[in-house]
Parts: structure tokens; C-alpha cells; sequence
């Protein structure tokens, strides 16, 4: 599948609005549901990265995840909304509205669409480890910086990881964030700092323990 059927729902699948020049991260997730976890990879990132906005692209399905039981895209994204209390933090399904089954087709509209922003690709550690199985996973370092956000249990996977290795050259030094915006792809940082143990399958699992 290459394409899903194309998903409209007003004041959810709408691309944020931006200007010229704007740096922009782009953190893609299930949000199943979003947790502190996610709130700090997204304050970290805003600050140490000097972002102008961050747009949370909340995906009809990770393509690598059983999805049955995905709760609908609306759902998710309404309660990210209400999770975040950070103006220069947008929620949006767009994906969904566009047909995208993969990151690399959200990646090359919006560098293609909007040529003037300065957009960065946001993933934690864990999706690093596991980032060689995206599908074009190299077109997507070819066309935007990325930065991983170091993740509880994650960070020796990920920094041997097909990925690690083979961007191993364009990899920045963490002290230089602040530039990873106005870097010529591909570049990628790893980024230390504060770290959550939370994810949303524990938070699933004691849910249905209640
Ligand atoms: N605690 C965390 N620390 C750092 N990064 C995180 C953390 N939780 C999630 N992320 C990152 O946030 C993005 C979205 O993750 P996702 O919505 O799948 O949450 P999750 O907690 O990993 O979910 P699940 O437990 O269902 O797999 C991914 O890039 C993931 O690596
Ligand atoms: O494009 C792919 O092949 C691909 C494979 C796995 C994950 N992704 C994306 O990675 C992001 C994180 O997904 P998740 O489910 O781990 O939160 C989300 O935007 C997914 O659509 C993308």
C-alpha cells in the first residue's frame, strides 16, 4: 500500500500555518496516547534545536504497527491538543488528508510545497534503532536534518542501528543544535538530556488493568 484513501476532517487534517524562513520540527507518532515522554522530546527539541514551531504529525497508522486497535485519528489528535500547553506546538492529522501511508511521501511534499521553511525531522531513540526499516528511509535523511532524542533502554541500539552507522559522516556534534536547522542534508544529531521512562503501551497496559 503505497497510498491510503484520503481523510478530510475539518480542524484536524489542515497543515499548520507557517512564514518564510521558519524553522520547523516535524515529530511524527501514533500519540496512543501522547505522554510526558513525548512532551519533553518536544520542549528539548523547541529550545536546544531553536525552532520557531513544532508540528506534531499525528499518523493514521505507523506502517510497521498492527493498527487494529489504533483509537481514530480525530481522537488522538484532540487529546494532544489538550496535553500541550505550548503555543509554538501545533497538532495535525495532514497525513491523513493527503493519502500518506510513509514519512518519506510527508517528507518530500512538505520540502517540495513549502521550499522556504527550514524543516527538521524529530524522533526518539527507539525509532532510530528501527529507522533503516522505514520505507526510503535514506531519501528522508537526504532531504532534511533529524534529531534523535535519547530514550530510556534505547541509546546502544540505536547508535549501532544500520541507520547510526551508515549516516555515521553526517552525523553533528551535539554541542552545535543550535545550526542542525541550517544544515545541508543529511546531517543528524543525537541529542542527551533529560529522560522519561513513559511510553504509550504502559500507559495502555495500566489503563486496562483499572
Ligand atoms: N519516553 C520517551 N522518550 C523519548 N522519545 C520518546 C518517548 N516516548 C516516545 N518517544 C518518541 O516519540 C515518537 C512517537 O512515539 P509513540 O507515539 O510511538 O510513543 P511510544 O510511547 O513509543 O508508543 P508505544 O509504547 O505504543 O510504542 C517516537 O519518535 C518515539 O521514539
Ligand atoms: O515511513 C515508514 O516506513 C515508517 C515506518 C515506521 C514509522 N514511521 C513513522 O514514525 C513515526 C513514529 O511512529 P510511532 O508509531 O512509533 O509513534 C510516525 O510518524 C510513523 O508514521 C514511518
Amino acid at each position: 500500500m503505497t497510498r491510503r484513501p484520503a481523510l478530510h476532517i475539518p480542524g484536524i487534517t489542515e497543515i499548520p500555518p507557517s512564514a518564510s524562513g521558519m524553522r520547523i520540527g516535524l515529530f511524527g507518532g501514533s500519540f496512543n496516547p501522547m505522554h510526558e515522554g513525548h512532551l519533553l522530546v518536544m520542549e528539548e527539541t523547541l529550545r536546544r534545536l531553536q525552532l520557531d514551531a513544532l508540528w506534531v504529525l499525528v499518523t493514521p497508522g505507523n506502517p510497521l504497527k498492527d493498527n487494529k486497535a489504533l483509537p481514530p485519528l480525530e481522537n488522538r489528535v484532540q487529546a494532544a491538543r489538550q496535553a500541550i500547553r505550548n503555543p509554538r506546538i501545533r497538532v495535525t492529522g495532514f497525513e491523513a488528508a493527503r493519502g500518506f501511508a510513509y514519512s518519506w511521501q510527508t517528507v518530500d511534499f512538505l520540502t517540495t510545497a513549502l521550499p522556504d521553511r527550514r524543516f527538521v525531522w524529530i524522533m526518539g531513540a527507539d525509532s532510530l534503532a528501527d529507522f533503516h526499516r522505514w520505507q526510503r528511509w535514506r531519501d528522508i535523511a537526504a532531504r532534511l536534518p533529524i534529531a534523535v532524542y535519547v530514550r530510556p533502554g534505547a541509546a546502544r541500539r540505536a547508535l549501532a542501528s544500520r541507520a547510526a552507522t551508515t549516516l555515521d559522516y553526517a552525523q553533528i556534534d551535539e554541542a552545535d543544535a543550535a545550526v542542525l536547522a541550517d544544515c545541508a542534508p543529511p546531517a543528524w544529531i543525537y541529542l542527551q538530556g533529560r529522560q522519561s521512562t513513559l511510553s504509550s503501551s504502559a500507559i495502555r497496559a495500566s489503563r486496562n488493568l483499572d
